[in-house]
């Protein structure tokens, strides 16, 4: 269902004569766009080490002109999936075709340009490690390239860009939208189950022990790895929120060779199989008679200590050997934008009675985004 649901929505865009950009969208404006940039941020400060603030930009500046070629670059890929004619059309650069090209023009430009200003950095540091001061995704590539080619340190041959472009964007798309999503479902269940937002509340106090007047920098401040380690029912509730609203809703695998699967089903080499976590996480099979509902304290034990469940039950970040690379920075990271904001408001629906709906994509999204009241403690 889901994957014909992308389908249609993507026929749709595909019917579409013009292929406007992403920053037009809407949903910019909603909860879920204001999320969408606070993580772009922070993923762009992790990778290319560049505080960009696109949070607090207009959305015409660079950040924001690449996060939106981003997103449009993976809709015109997608479209590949139902576009017999692709091939024609990249050839003719026409159609979606010259929108997708002409969009990884935009993002090639802002990638390569901080790879070669990293680069000239690390020509002019006395050594190689000097750049590792940085902490930086970038950085680190380049000074252990540098460091196993054994080349001069910064030398073209040293430093493959294309390679630091295709690993440096692979995170920045696997980590762009999926928990910026997991966190406005986590929001939209916390409006409908008010109870949550304050346990949550009464656990980042006691956690992180900031007192009742600390102002927004010193709670950040207070967030430790030691304080976010203690908060179990805020964990059990983001992955709650996963378990009824994957990040990734429906993913496929090709079979490397023949196998046969647990349950007996024969699959052959070249054959593709789909899981789909969104299914999964409703099967009164795997998860009781109350799967459909919303229960964090399902994941707690007596002591109140967050349980793990087996990856290959719970599939929100797959399983296995390609198991998500990001799994602890996107707990890290949608624990602190939970923490803050829960601890200084109160959240509810613009209109209380509204319920929201997905909108397949290739994320799940929230369709026309979340619009909340944010009333101060
Ligand atoms: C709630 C948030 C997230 C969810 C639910 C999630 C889920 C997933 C899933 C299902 C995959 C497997 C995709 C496939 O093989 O087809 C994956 C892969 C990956 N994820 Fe995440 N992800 C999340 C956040 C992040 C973040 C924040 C980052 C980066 C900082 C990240 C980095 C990666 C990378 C690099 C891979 C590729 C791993 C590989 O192929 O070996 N993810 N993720």
């Amino acid at each position: 269902m889901l994957l014909w649901l992308a389908i249609t929505e993507l026929l749709q865009k595909f019917k579409m004569k013009s292929w406007p950009s992403s920053t037009n969208n809407s949903v910019r404006c909603s909860f879920q766009g204001l999320l969408q940039r606070a993580a772009m941020d922070t993923i762009l400060a992790v990778t290319f080490g560049s505080d960009l603030n696109t949070l607090g930009a207009a959305g015409e500046d660079e950040g924001s002109r690449f996060a939106a070629a981003v997103d449009d670059a993976s809709e015109f890929t997608l479209l590949c999936y139902v576009n017999p004619f692709w091939k024609a059309m990249r050839l003719l650069n026409v159609g979606p075709e010259a929108a997708l090209r002409e969009r990884v023009k935009v993002i090639d430009e802002f990638v390569y340009r901080r790879i070669r200003a990293r680069s000239e950095e690390l020509k002019a540091a006395a050594q190689p490690e000097g750049l590792v001061a940085r902490k930086d995704m970038l950085s680190r590539f380049m000074e252990a390239a540098s460091t196993t080619d054994g080349g001069p340190a910064g030398t073209a041959a040293a430093v493959d860009y294309k390679y630091l472009r295709d690993i440096v964007l692979s995170v920045v798309i696997a980590g762009k939208d999926t928990s910026v999503e997991a966190l406005a479902w986590f929001f939209y269940m916390a409006c409908k189950h008010p109870r949550v937002q304050e346990r949550v509340y009464r656990e980042v106090g006691e956690a992180t022990r900031a007192g009742d007047d600390a102002s927004v920098d010193e709670f950040a401040r207070s967030l430790t790895d030691e304080a976010l380690g203690k908060m179990h029912y805020l964990h059990a509730a983001l992955t709650e929120t996963l378990r009824l609203y994957p990040a990734l809703p429906l993913n496929n695998k090709e079979c490397f060779s023949d196998d046969v699967l647990p349950d007996g089903f024969s699959v052959g080499k070249g054959d593709v199989v789909f899981y789909v976590p969104y299914a999964m996480g409703r099967m009164e099979y795997l998860w009781g008679t109350d799967a459909e509902v919303f229960r964090p304290e399902r994941w707690l034990d007596d002591d109140g200590e967050f349980q793990q469940e087996s990856p290959f039950k719970f599939t929100a970040f797959q399983a296995g050997p390609r198991i998500c690379l990001g799994k602890e920075f996107a707990y890290r990271q949608m624990k602190v934008l939970a923490a803050v904001l829960l601890r200084f408001f109160v959240f509810s629906q613009r209109n209380e009675e509204a319920n929201v709906n997905y909108r397949a994509t290739v994320t799940l999204l929230i369709e026309h985004g979340l619009h909340l009241k944010a009333t101060p403690r």
